[in-house]
């Protein structure tokens, strides 16, 4: 029996007493309505609280949820463990003073529940979607998470086993016949997952959408409830699978890369607010190897698309297999060179497409044009959280590796901020090297975010995940001070912190004016949300979650209007 208490520390009079029983009780919501002013004992589960316009559902787990979401991973580090239940929602008591200009909601997405019945998963990319928020408001904070409903995640519940291909997970197959039947589908897209568990924007229009790397995973969630309300479907006949996980989104448009299979290359598009229809920019055509590199991110400055030809490419035939190989759906092709495309927004036409050293990463962090004297663009300056051109970081991700750490083994492979240097001149070379010391963060680098201001712009800041070694993942938040070449770095002892996600103060004049907002996993099956001052990188509040929750990738600010 798991048992907490948060009663009596909050300082807004509401206390939530959770006792995880074997007693049922029937999942539904209560007291969104009408507040709670005496202790209330329902199932094994006492709620106490008064009414407030803020005060959230209260969402317990049944008995049936408890069991199906199970806890056939536990005992292993917070972070690397299933999320304990469907959805909870409450509010947090915070300790120290959240600033009262921050209105608004924290999405975070992230592969939260990798089992299913008794088969534990491989990867962490493999994981069902959990979706987390923090809510702020006068200087309150009310928290939430739940599973998000894609097509994957229910029939793997109905059926209790993984029915769509995930990023290493392939549904089982009775005979040959099925599996015959299944890669037929595979080229219609029909046994793609739609777990939709990388990211989360917000569009121009307002839409909420959750995406991965499969088309069919980009799922319009409502970011109140956290209530999965359908598929995001593209209404332009530009098909294919799959596309960028991280889109460029602004109130103004979502920009993202498609790569192509057939004919290695990649179309950039472009979608308006309102709208579903995506509309090619331009095509950038493979300067080498059999198949386009991965395009997990892309950078963009003001006017251009930067197109990386990483030599980390998708691989047809392992997109095929029923077993993963060490670099599942991708191959490593050193032979085939690595290649940064610039493209203009406007015109669509290639300005730059020149051969950088080998790389290897999943991030970028920004880009921006450099002028001369005279306002002469000159050359595009791209960041990236860079893996030495190593893949082994994708092993690393195994989630055997990430649950057998016990303290001591430093098995992180070093990462820095690559910093790509293309000229506009015409020559035929691009560079590669170190923004800043690795060692000024551990040489952990990666999961990095920037204040939104200043995308595709000259920058300073950039906010990301560190490593204090020993580590054999990210562990420290580290803020990187790119002209002056340093960071400073957070820690907390056995602690698994989550992507810093920079909130600019309204009226801000200075880039790193805002908060840093990052959630985290401690080891003891505990966690809590961290905000940071954005300049100064101190804490300035934290609230304890009632459980803690597992690692999670990517978040968005949706602010109140
Ligand atoms: C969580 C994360 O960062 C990445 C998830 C990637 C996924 C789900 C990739 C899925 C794929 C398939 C199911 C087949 C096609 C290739 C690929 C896009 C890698
Ligand atoms: C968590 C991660 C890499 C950490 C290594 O330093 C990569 C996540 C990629 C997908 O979003
Ligand atoms: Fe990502």
């Amino acid at each position: 029996m798991d048992s907490l208490s948060l009663s009596g520390v909050c300082r807004h009079h509401f206390s939530l007493d959770f006792h995880h029983s074997n007693h049922g009780n029937d999942g539904v919501f209560l007291g969104n309505k009408v507040g709670f002013t005496r202790k209330q004992e329902r199932g094994g589960l006492a709620i106490a609280g008064v009414a407030s316009p803020l005060r959230p559902p209260v969402i317990v787990p049944s008995l049936e949820e408890e069991q199906t979401v199970g806890r056939r991973d536990r005992n292993h580090h917070t972070a690397w463990t299933s999320v304990r239940q469907e959805r909870w929602e409450g509010e947090l008591a915070v300790q120290g003073e959240i600033p009262l200009w921050l209105k608004g909601t924290y999405l975070r997405n992230g592969p939260g529940l990798w089992h299913i019945e008794d088969y534990n998963f491989r990867h962490l990319f493999d994981g069902y979607a959990t979706l987390v928020k923090l809510h702020f408001e006068d200087g309150r904070l009310i928290a939430g998470h739940r599973q998000i409903e894609s097509e994957a995640y229910k029939a793997a519940r109905k059926n209790k086993r993984i029915c769509f291909r995930e990023f290493s997970e392939v549904p089982k197959y009775e005979n040959f016949m099925a599996y015959v039947g299944d890669i037929a589908k595979l080229f219609s897209g029909a046994s793609l997952t739609d777990n939709a568990n990388t990211g989360v924007v917000k569009l121009g229009d307002g839409r909420v959408v959750c995406l991965t790397e499969t088309q069919k995973g980009s799922l319009v969630i409502d970011p109140g409830s956290l209530d999965t309300l359908g598929r995001f479907e593209y209404s332009d006949s530009l098909g294919g699978l799959i596309h960028s996980a991280h889109p460029i989104v602004t109130d103004a448009e979502f920009l993202t890369l498609l790569p192509d299979l057939v004919n290695p290359g990649y179309l950039v598009v472009r979608m308006e607010p309102g709208s579903n229809e995506r509309k090619v920019i331009g095509r950038v055509n493979c300067r080498a190897g059999p198949a386009p590199g991965w395009v997990h991110s892309f950078p963009v400055t003001e006017h251009y698309v930067v197109v990386p030809e990483m030599p980390l490419r998708y691989c047809a035939q392992n997109l095929l297999r029923a077993e993963p190989t060490p670099l599942y759906k991708f191959e490593w092709h050193p032979e085939s060179k690595a290649f940064l495309h610039v493209m203009c927004k406007a015109s669509g036409k290639i300005v730059a497409s020149v051969e950088v050293p080998l790389f290897v990463t999943f991030h970028f962090i920004n880009a921006y044009e450099e002028e001369d004297e005279d306002g002469r663009v000159t050359a595009i300056i791209a960041d990236c959280c860079e893996h030495n051109a190593d893949t082994t970081i994708l092993d690393r991700l195994r989630l055997q590796n990430l649950r057998s750490f016990k303290g001591k083994d430093d098995v992180l492979p070093d990462a820095r901020v690559g910093r790509f240097t293309i000229p506009l001149d015409g020559s035929p070379y691009g560079k590669l090297e170190a923004a800043l010391e690795p060692n000024e963060h551990g040489r952990g680098m990666d999961m990095c975010s920037i204040n939104p201001a200043n995308l595709g712009k000259k920058y300073r800041y950039a906010y990301a995940c560190g490593a204090k070694r020993p580590c054999h993942f990210p562990n420290t938040l580290t803020k990187l001070d790119l002209e002056k070449k340093v960071a400073k770095n957070w820690h907390d002892e056995g602690a698994v912190p989550s992507e810093p996600f920079f909130v600019a103060r309204p009226g801000a004049t200075e880039e790193d004016d805002g908060v840093v907002i990052s959630l985290i996993s401690e080891k003891n099956g505990s966690g809590y949300a961290l905000l940071l001052d954005g300049s100064t990188f101190e804490e300035i509040a934290r609230a304890k979650l009632p459980y803690g929750l597992p690692y999670g990738l990517h978040g968005c600010w949706v602010p109140k209007e």
